[in-house]
């Protein structure tokens, strides 16, 4: 069977000399090494990364194989690869179940990432003045105010908090903090996160079968139109009234930079209500798990709090403005490094081949395949970062004027990838760096934290096949600070 499929079967024949990792490289019996992919897809990819370093190994999955290309110069081959060859929104359309989870299949994708990607990289520029409304309103509502210590669960209020704040600078106020309308958001990315590992359990062939009956979009995507319809209908008299090029609404929020662009999606509230709950989908977990890490890393250690109070304190004395937060080199720091040492999940820069693509070694990379970096293995690798395995909050601290190159929290690198790299980076990321800062440097300014029992060691975190979550059943303890910082 072996000699057949390799004979036959042209993925297979063009991997074959790829060495596997976790299980036997053997059509058929791959299937052990993706079983064993599901409980332990970090370890194995680690174990993977120290063997072949320089070069590439294959992990097996239920229906085809996961390449890491570990040759830097390879990699920026794939980087670079046209879309149209290797693609990060198909493999996110694959892994997600796009079309039963979304509703809409590849070319839809495409054409919804081609759109968010323009627009948050070119048009939507919130303010921090805008933002920092919402993000007090937020505080206030959702961490208690008391000068006494108050536990609060940590990854659930940062999923609230940067809900209402992400979604300030996605449909504007007062939609962002309309609690039906912050449910029906959640309800979505559940159903995507659940369908989409229920889905992907399934034989291929049952998949539409069972969509007929379990319809996991349209229901939420009513529900947006109706919420949406009478604010897409103000947005479009003001823009009308005021004329393109004056209209001053255009740049506040997403809603406003669609509705002024030259997208046939904008003239259609349907498919805005999807675009914005996609946006939601990339921005609003990603966002919070990250500052959780953060906000456990700040509640184990004052000293750590101490120094970035009085970071902030400095350069935040006249305000939230962009030029302050660019001040924040400590703070920027923290953060990266928490990007860097904790990070989503064990890879990054997923592609799924579109087309045979053929690496200049020889190597072909056959139509169907998905390719990956080990983002955690790079990331704590000591030759990449000296003591990679332990977190150094000012890792990246550069003093002003120092000639090397300062790296920032919203930078990419081929070794600095927890939002990508290269065409299909994150183009959220600049929004996610400035929702980060403003967030980290307003509780330290105004709150003081601690684990719970004093605790120092951060709590233990999840691995859910190669997403790495933090806690969520930990607290913090918050105590709103008297002392002006
Ligand atoms: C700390 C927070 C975030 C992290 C760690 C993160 C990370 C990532 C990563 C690793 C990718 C895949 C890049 C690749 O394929 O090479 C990605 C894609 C994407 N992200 Fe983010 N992201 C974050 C926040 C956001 C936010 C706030 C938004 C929206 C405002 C956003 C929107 C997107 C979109 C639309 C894509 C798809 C891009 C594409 O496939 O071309 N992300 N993100």
């Amino acid at each position: 069977l072996t000699w057949a499929s390799r004979r036959f079967n042209h993925a297979e024949k063009c991997l074959q000399d790829i060495p596997a990792v976790g299980g036997p490289n053997l059509p058929f019996f791959s299937y052990f090494g993706a079983i064993h992919f599901l409980v332990r897809a970090n370890k194995i990819i680690s174990d993977g990364y120290s063997e072949y370093k320089g070069s590439s190994f294959k992990i097996a999955q239920f229906n085809r194989w996961l390449v890491f290309v570990t040759d830097p110069a390879l990699n920026e081959e794939l980087r670079k690869a046209p879309e149209d060859q290797m693609s990060s929104p198909a493999a996110l359309h694959q892994y997600d179940q796009g079309l039963y989870t979304m509703g809409f299949g590849l070319d839809g994708m495409l054409y919804y990432i081609e759109v968010l990607r323009d627009q948050l990289l070119r048009h939507v520029n919130p303010s921090p003045a805008m933002l920092y409304d919402e993000m007090q309103a937020s505080f206030q509502g959702f961490i208690p105010q008391n000068t006494e210590w108050t536990p609060i669960p940590a990854l659930s209020t940062s999923l609230k908090l940067f809900l209402r704040m992400s979604n300030r600078a996605f449909v504007g106020a007062p939609l962002c903090s309309n609690s039906e309308y912050l449910d029906l958001v959640t309800e979505f990315m559940n159903n995507v996160f659940k369908g989409a590992s229920f889905y992907n359990c399934l034989p291929a062939f049952v998949r539409p079968i069972l969509a007929r009956w379990l319809d996991l979009v349209n229901p939420c995507l009513d529900r947006a139109v109706r919420l949406l319809t009478p604010i897409y209908a103000t947005r479009v008299a003001e823009l009308e009234a005021a004329g393109k090029a004056e209209w001053a609404g255009a740049s506040d929020d997403l809603l406003s930079c669609l509705v002024a662009s030259h997208y046939s999606a904008a003239r259609d509230v349907r498919e805005l209500a999807r675009i914005l709950l996609v946006v939601n989908l990339a921005a609003v977990h990603t966002v919070s798990q990250s500052f959780t890490s953060v906000l456990f890393l700040l509640a184990s250690r004052p000293a750590w709090q101490a120094e970035l109070r009085a970071e902030a304190a400095a350069a935040l004395a006249h305000g939230y403005t962009r030029d302050a937060l660019a001040r924040l080199r400590k703070l920027d720091s923290f953060v990266q490094e928490s990007l860097r040492f904790n990070g989503l999940g064990a890879l990054a820069s997923t592609k799924l081949a579109l087309t045979d693509f053929a690496l200049s070694n020889g190597t072909v990379i056959p139509k169907g395949t998905l390719v990956s970096a080990p983002l955690r293995a790079l990331h704590l690798d000591d030759e990449v970062y000296p003591d990679g395995a332990s977190f150094q909050p000012w890792r990246f601290v550069r003093a002003e004027g120092e000639a090397a190159p300062r790296q920032s929290l919203a930078s990419t690198s081929p070794t600095y990838l927890p939002f990508g790299h290269g065409k299909p980076a994150c183009p959220g990321r600049f929004f996610a760096a400035l929702e980060l800062k403003m967030v980290t440097a307003y509780l330290v300014l105004n709150y003081d934290l601690k684990l719970e029992g004093d605790a120092t060691e951060v709590p233990p975190v999840s691995w859910f096949i190669t997403a790495r979550v933090p806690n969520y059943k930990a607290s913090v303890l918050v105590r709103r600070r008297q002392e002006k910082a």
